[in-house]
């Protein structure tokens, strides 16, 4: 939750309240009406942070946040699976400064970065790109500055979308990481919106792909696994008040949004209809829908899991397995508590409660042989065992078979 003194200063109220895992938003529109059973809404979550005012006993600080959401990334990242961390909300609202920090308040990327290098010296491979107007940069590479947004996404079908020509950078050390974080925020698009004068306008992904040497069952081993770090663009409507361009902007930041929407939804619904159907077993993606393209079809009626419109935008065909395949994925709704945010605020919370509904199946990314090795391990030993009741019944038929002709 961001800084309030924005709304202090236009006279706004605040009208959220974060009690342990709840927060609390009331619409002070309907205070002055005869039933009030509808002033405030409540909203669980895993997590909620009060971040207001910094005075305040409960101001949650860039190490709680981290202590909860960084170390859980890390800990999934460390036993080999995917994870991916996004933020979402309304420009102005925390999501730069709880993914990014500021340089006297260090936010989730560094602090995740510097604790991957304290366990790890190789293997470290980075990227980050940006989206903007559906298109994607490279903010680690100094591009065509006519046609910067030339990159194009293309899907592997085993790994998955991925970006063609993105360039990957081998790191060694922490100060590494900060230099090229550094170098991809400073090229990122911001502009001066009627909330926030150096906002975000595109969408930025920061991705660590790490590779970790173990032995299992003594034999040598490779788990890897890839940690997205997401921080969207503002969630907020084109307004009348920007520029033309800024219209067409907007529009393109929300088409991505949109489809985001729609995507957690579906995979919310589906993933509804499966958990009571105690039968999950394959979750449609794009083309596993039987082929059907459409709109969602609905958990009632037919049964039948919805399509999932993932590459209707470039933001969830990158985020595809994020979203709703091989990965833990953490989100994070930032909202301003000020009465004049209070729509945006709304739609953020329900956006998350949504995404709350989502079942992912994130699985450990072994090497191929090492599982093959596994398997037949176990494989050879329930042959075993089986061979041993096979013989423990022979003997003990011969057994019975001697004391019969004795
Ligand atoms: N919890 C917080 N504590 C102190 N300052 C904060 C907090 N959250 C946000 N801010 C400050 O508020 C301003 C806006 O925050 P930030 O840039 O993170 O917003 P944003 O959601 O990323 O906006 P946009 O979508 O427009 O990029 C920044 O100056 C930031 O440092």
């Amino acid at each position: 939750m961001c800084s309030v003194s924005r709304e202090r200063a236009e006279g706004g109220r605040v009208i959220v309240e974060v009690d342990d895992k709840v927060a609390k938003v009331r619409n002070i529109k309907v205070d002055s009406s005869w039933d009030s059973r509808e002033k405030t809404v409540s909203f669980s979550f895993d997590y909620c942070y009060w971040s207001v005012d910094p005075e305040d006993p409960k101001y949650a600080s860039q190490e709680m946040v981290f202590q909860d959401l960084g170390t859980s990334v890390l800990s999934g990242a460390f036993r080999g699976y995917n994870i991916c961390l996004f933020a979402y909300g309304q420009t102005g609202s925390g999501k730069t400064y709880t993914m990014m920090g500021t340089p006297a308040s260090i936010g989730l990327t560094p602090r995740i970065c510097e604790v991957v290098f304290l366990f790890l010296h190789l293997h470290l491979f980075k990227n980050f790109l940006e989206i903007y107007n559906e298109r994607v940069r490279d903010l680690l590479k100094q591009s065509d500055r006519k046609k910067p947004y030339t990159l194009r996404v293309r899907e592997h079908p085993e790994t998955g979308p991925y970006v063609q020509g993105l360039t990957q950078h081998l790191v060694t050390d922490y100060k590494q990481v900060v230099k090229l974080l550094e170098e991809g925020i400073a090229k990122r698009i911001t502009a001066a919106t009627h909330i926030h004068n150096a906002s975000s306008r595109s969408h930025a992904i920061f991705t660590i792909h790490y590779t970790q040497a173990i032995l299992e069952n003594n034999l040598p081993s490779e788990i890897a696994s890839k940690i997205n770090l997401v921080d969207l663009a503002g969630s907020e409507r084109a307004d009348p008040s920007y520029c033309k361009d800024r219209i067409t902007e907007g529009a393109n930041i929300n088409k991505s949004l949109v489809t985001l929407g729609i995507v957690i939804s579906t995979l919310a619904q589906n993933s509804q209809m499966f958990s009571s159907c105690q039968s999950i077993s394959s979750i449609p993606s794009e083309g596993e829908s039987g082929g059907v393209d459409g709109p969602p079809s609905g958990g009632s009626g037919g049964r039948r899991p919805a399509y999932i419109p993932y590459r209707d935008s470039i933001l969830t065909w990158l985020l595809k397995d994020s979203l709703g395949g091989n990965s833990k994925t953490i989100m994070i709704a930032t909202i301003s508590p000020a009465s004049s945010s209070y729509n945006e605020t709304m739609s953020t919370l329900r956006y998350a409660a949504n995404a709350k509904n989502i079942i992912n199946k994130p699985r450990v990314n072994e090497d191929a042989n090492v599982k093959l090795i596994r398997e037949l391990r176990e494989e050879i030993d329930r042959l075993k065992a089986m061979l041993m009741s096979f013989e423990l019944v022979c003997s003990n038929i011969s057994l019975l078979e001697l004391l019969l002709v004795m």
